[in-house]
């Protein structure tokens, strides 16, 4: 071993050494928890060869005292402190990400090793003997350390594979960064305006023939831009017969999984695509990748098989949902429902939802006459101050909405700095005749949504319906194939829908998408003209009634833990064993 390998490694000891927290997860917590925690950027000396390893050397030391070494990706110009919340804000979003993805990559990654040969060897040296030493430790090691998934672990420092595969992996990587920077250089590429060039440059390129040609069964549904451009880069240096990039050499299979949301919508496509990726003709290997092209992101496989995946992080929030009491006077319920979203913060709640029409009473005469316009009426001010007065992601049950000459059934989402996040409108309008109990029509004066709304909080991703679209089975599925780890339906059943399917449709919609479904109801009031069921709930994935209101105005509370449904999904693997080659739910 040579001398800068020695020391390199001697180096990653020593870091190890540093680690007194048993996952990132909790060093992160801990940071933020702590008064007086402080990032200290180290000197570093590493060559920069694209955008990732413009990642900084630094100490994160928390209150105690204590501390921990690690890559902080930066970009110029931002302060580290800055940077670290920016990545903060990322890995929260990841968590919900690899919520949904996580067990259905797992499983479909098999199961056995490759047969070892004599000589394993470390990932580290690999990469050593193709690199140098300059070039280890740029990664994003923040992020990517010490996961476990199911038995599955991202590849790490300390891994030893097949010579085979290390080297494979280490060519190809080496490859795109050579390539990369070849390119990149005569090109006058700029990586930190690549990055911000728009998203729809990924797509456009990802689709193109030229890309087609080239990779292998690839997956590339949730990119980053970064790396389309990697891909090009080797391309074109292959094209231009670089020495580096030989000419026999193709892009393999991968999967990059991004944050990017405007993607997310084709998760379906990542898994479907992962099942082919799995019969890969003979002697094709595949290779994951989890964002970047890094030696500790990628898994191998032989035969067309993929050996682990990388990793997820979940973890579990409160949710609570509020039995408004409604009434005619609008001015009021605006201030009952202020005064229950503080109670609901003050019980630890970091999502909260009001029912639907919590401003106005439930009937087509009233919506006229209550209806505001979005997000500029008096009903969505007061929300937006209770989102930010509390500090909670706020779903504003539903309001009758005024736009032009319609109305709408919308709920209003807000986020806790108070910012509107979305609006949906009810999609399916509830016109029912059942003779001698209920005839209702809201089609007379309400005209219905025609957008989905699924929106990512730092604990996960929520799908928004009200009431009536409960029944529309397919409306979940879509945003259970978004990703979404709860859905949210503010409804107002009766009477008569209410015994009979109030409970039975939550649970119906959670157990067909594992996943957990809230239903906050107005409070029954047994004097209006339409008389709620009440009965709030919250629904595990298992079907569970985990929380239920009786039918007065109260708050009921429910913790949602991603972990349970990642457990629930796994025992019983639908969402991977779905014949989505025969069939499939998708929107238009
Ligand atoms: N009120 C609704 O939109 C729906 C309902 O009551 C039902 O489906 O039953």
């Amino acid at each position: 071993m040579d001398r800068s390998m020695e020391q390199t490694l001697s180096h990653f000891q020593a870091e190890s050494a540093l680690k007194h927290y048993p996952s990132i997860e909790d060093m992160i917590l801990d940071f933020h928890h702590t008064p007086g925690a402080t990032v200290q950027l180290e000197d570093s000396s590493s060559p920069t060869l694209g955008p990732a390893s413009q990642s900084k050397r630094a100490v994160i030391r928390d209150g105690r005292g204590q501390c921990r070494r690690v890559f902080l990706k930066t970009c110029p110009g931002g302060s580290l402190s800055q940077e670290f919340q920016k990545m903060l804000r990322t890995f929260d979003k990841e968590i919900g990400f690899y919520a949904h993805l996580r067990h259905p990559l797992a499983s479909i990654q098999s199961q056995k090793s490759p047969a070892d040969d004599a000589s394993p060897i470390c990932l580290d040296e690999a990469l050593l003997q193709f690199l140098g030493a300059g070039f280890v430790g740029d990664d994003l090691h923040l992020v990517l350390s010490d996961l476990e998934v199911d038995g599955y672990r991202l590849t790490g420092r300390s891994d030893y594979h097949s010579l085979d595969q290390a080297h494979i992996a280490m060519r190809t990587l080496a490859t795109f960064h050579v390539a990369s920077v070849a390119v990149a250089e005569a090109h006058h590429l700029d990586w930190v305006e690549l990055q911000q060039a728009p998203q729809s440059l990924v797509r456009d390129y990802l689709t193109s023939p030229e890309f087609a040609d080239r990779v292998d069964a690839s997956i590339f549904s949730v990119p980053f831009l970064r790396n389309a451009m990697w891909i090009k880069a080797v391309i074109q240096a292959q094209k231009s017969h670089h020495p580096l990039v030989p000419a026999s050499l193709r892009i393999p299979t991968g999967v990059t999984v991004s944050l990017m949301d405007q993607f997310i919508d084709l998760s379906p496509t990542i898994l479907s695509r992962l099942r082919l990726a799995r019969v890969l003709p003979q002697g094709q290997r595949g290779v994951l990748a989890h964002g970047d092209f890094h030696m500790w992101n990628v898994a191998f496989s032989d035969k067309g098989q993929m050996r682990f995946f990388d990793f997820q992080m979940s973890g579990s929030f409160r949710l609570a949902l509020i039995q408004l009491a409604v009434g005619a006077n609008k001015s009021q319920n605006l201030t009952a429902a202020a005064k229950h979203v503080k109670e609901a913060a003050s019980q630890g709640a970091q999502l909260v939802s009001l029912p639907e029409c919590f401003n106005s009473p439930y009937g087509t005469n009233f919506f006229p006459e209550y209806a505001e316009s979005v997000p500029n009426g008096e009903s969505c001010l007061a929300l937006k101050t209770m989102a930010a007065d509390n500090k909670v992601f706020l779903i504003g049950g539903s309001i009758p909405e005024s736009e032009g000459d319609r109305l709408y059934n919308t709920s209003t989402i807000w986020g806790p700095d108070g910012e509107l996040i979305g609006k949906y409108r009810k999609m399916h309008l509830f016109d029912i005749n059942v003779p001698g109990k209920i005839t209702f029509k809201e089609s007379d004066v309400l005209s219905p949504g025609n957008d989905f709304l699924a929106f990512d909080t730092p604990f996960g991703k929520i799908g928004m319906g009200i009431c009536y679209d409960i029944r529309f089975s397919d409306l979940a599925k879509i945003y259970s194939n978004m990703g979404c780890h709860l859905l949210v339906y503010p409804g107002a059943f009766n009477m008569t829908t209410g015994p009979a399917h109030w409970e039975l449709l939550a649970r119906g919609r959670a157990v067909d998408n594992q996943l957990y479904v809230a239903t906050p109801s107005p409070a029954r009031d047994e004097k209006a003209d339409y008389i709620a069921w009440g009965h709030s709930q919250v629904i595990n994935p298992w079907g569970e009634v985990v929380a239920k209101a009786e039918e007065c105005q109260e708050i009921i509370f429910a913790d949602i833990d991603l972990d349970y449904m990642q457990q629930v999904r796994k025992q019983i693997p639908i969402t991977v064993q779905a014949r989505t080659d025969l069939y499939e739910t998708v929107s238009k």
